[in-house]
């Protein structure tokens, strides 16, 4: 399939697949920041570059509503992600994150937003290496603007400015095959609303199921099991930031958090990301951690419904709960709170208790991807320690 985009770019090229040759690592150098463009790259004549000022109210909103309807649907155009206001403020101002990465496209006449690309800055370690990279997000081009070539130029544009901070390499994910997948993940939902997920065409009603016995089915205990469960508060940091460090080790590419960071991305926030901690009863020290973000999807075509209310796992750490139970009292509280479902990737070690605990495997894909950054061969998903949002 031509990737004629793509093909111009330093990544992984389908046509250089298996070549023993190429060193893992960097794929092209960093260039001196005198010959990195100084200026924006230039766009069809009638729309201009803007700084999306994600503090400013009506900035916000402008890019929620140009996402609420313009950005990534399910294969079946049933559904469509509808991330909230205060999850975009959350997800793009991590620690050290830069303004001039939260790229819009307007038109010139009318100032409309039309579309948008992010990047935030973290450090994630690749083997033993760690690497300052942009995590790439929320790409997004209006639907009556489609294949007039704007994403190349807002991808080109984003690496621009992110060469401007002497970052070289960024990770990004996409439900489409590009050159070419760091590792491919495969989706899976856990009911927690069977009947409203069958009532809007998310799920359905299995061969020789009725509605009640797929209801008990999907019941799960009204509170947590595990002595000690408890809401993430902001003296568990440290520990957390610990334990996280610790798990995060055993997979080829993850994140390499600092206690800022992990203050940033797992603190609970009402509405964006719940995170749970297991302090052990007797000796007080937190042993486990558990945590998901919430992405509602737009319900594009249903008499009775219009939201679905989605919890995707974040990060998870047992170290010494099971993570079978340590997971089953996620879901528990992601009921208690109204989810209608739970989705996690088989990344990591959640493929030891998908099944288990009644997942269904979606009918999608995502894959990873990492700019200029050369790895000899996919990864597993268990090998991959990174979850983009
Ligand atoms: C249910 O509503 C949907 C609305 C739009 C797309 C999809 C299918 C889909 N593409 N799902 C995922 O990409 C996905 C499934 C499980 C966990 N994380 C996921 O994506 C995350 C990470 C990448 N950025 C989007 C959110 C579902």
């Amino acid at each position: 399939k031509r990737h004629r985009f793509w093909e111009t770019q330093p990544v992984g090229q389908f046509k250089d697949a298996g070549s023993g040759g190429l060193q893992e690592g960097p794929i092209e150098p960093p260039t001196p920041l005198s010959a990195v463009k100084s200026e924006p790259y230039n766009l069809p004549a009638l729309y201009e570059w803007t700084i999306c000022d994600m503090d400013d109210e009506q900035t916000c909103a402008e890019v929620y509503n140009l996402l609420t309807n313009n950005y990534v649907e399910d294969d079946e155009n049933m559904f469509r992600f509808n991330y909230s206001k205060e999850f975009l403020q959350w997800a793009l101002r991590p620690p050290g994150y830069f303004k001039a990465w939260h790229i819009g496209v307007r038109v010139k006449a009318t100032k409309k937003l039309v579309a948008f690309i992010t990047g935030v800055p973290g450090r994630i370690r690749v083997r033993k290496d760690i690497i300052w990279m942009a995590e790439v997000n929320f790409l997004c081009v209006h639907k009556k603007l489609r294949s007039k070539r704007l994403a190349p130029v807002m991808i080109k544009e984003v690496t621009r400015r992110v060469h401007l901070e002497n970052i070289w390499q960024a990770a990004y994910t996409a439900g489409v095959i590009l050159p070419t997948p760091v590792t491919t993940c495969r989706y899976w939902h856990r009911s927690l609303n069977p009947k409203k997920l069958i009532d809007v065409g998310f799920s359905r009603l299995g061969a020789r199921m009725t509605m009640s016995r797929t209801i008990r089915l999907y019941k799960l205990p009204e509170a947590t099991a595990t002595p000690g469960f408890r809401k993430m508060e902001l003296r568990d940091v440290p520990a957390v930031t610990r334990l996280l460090r610790e798990y995060l080790s055993l997979f080829i590419v993850a994140p390499d958090f600092a206690e800022t960071d992990v203050e940033h991305c797992l603190l609970p926030l009402e509405n964006v990301v719940d995170s749970y901690v297991v302090e052990s009863p007797d000796t007080h020290e937190v042993t486990d951690f558990c945590s998901f973000y919430t992405l509602p999807s737009s319900i594009l075509n249903n008499q009775n419904y219009s939201v679905l209310k989605a919890a995707y796992s974040y990060y998870n750490v047992a170290a010494k709960t099971p993570l079978l139970q340590l997971m089953n009292d996620a879901l528990v509280v992601a009921k208690q709170k109204d989810y209608d479902v739970f989705n996690a990737l088989d990344v990591m070690h959640n493929d030891t208790f998908l099944k288990e605990l009644k997942f269904g495997p979606g009918d999608g894909q995502l894959h990873y991807y990492l700019y200029n950054y050369h790895l000899r061969n996919a990864l597993k998903p268990s090998e991959l320690g990174l979850v983009l949002l």
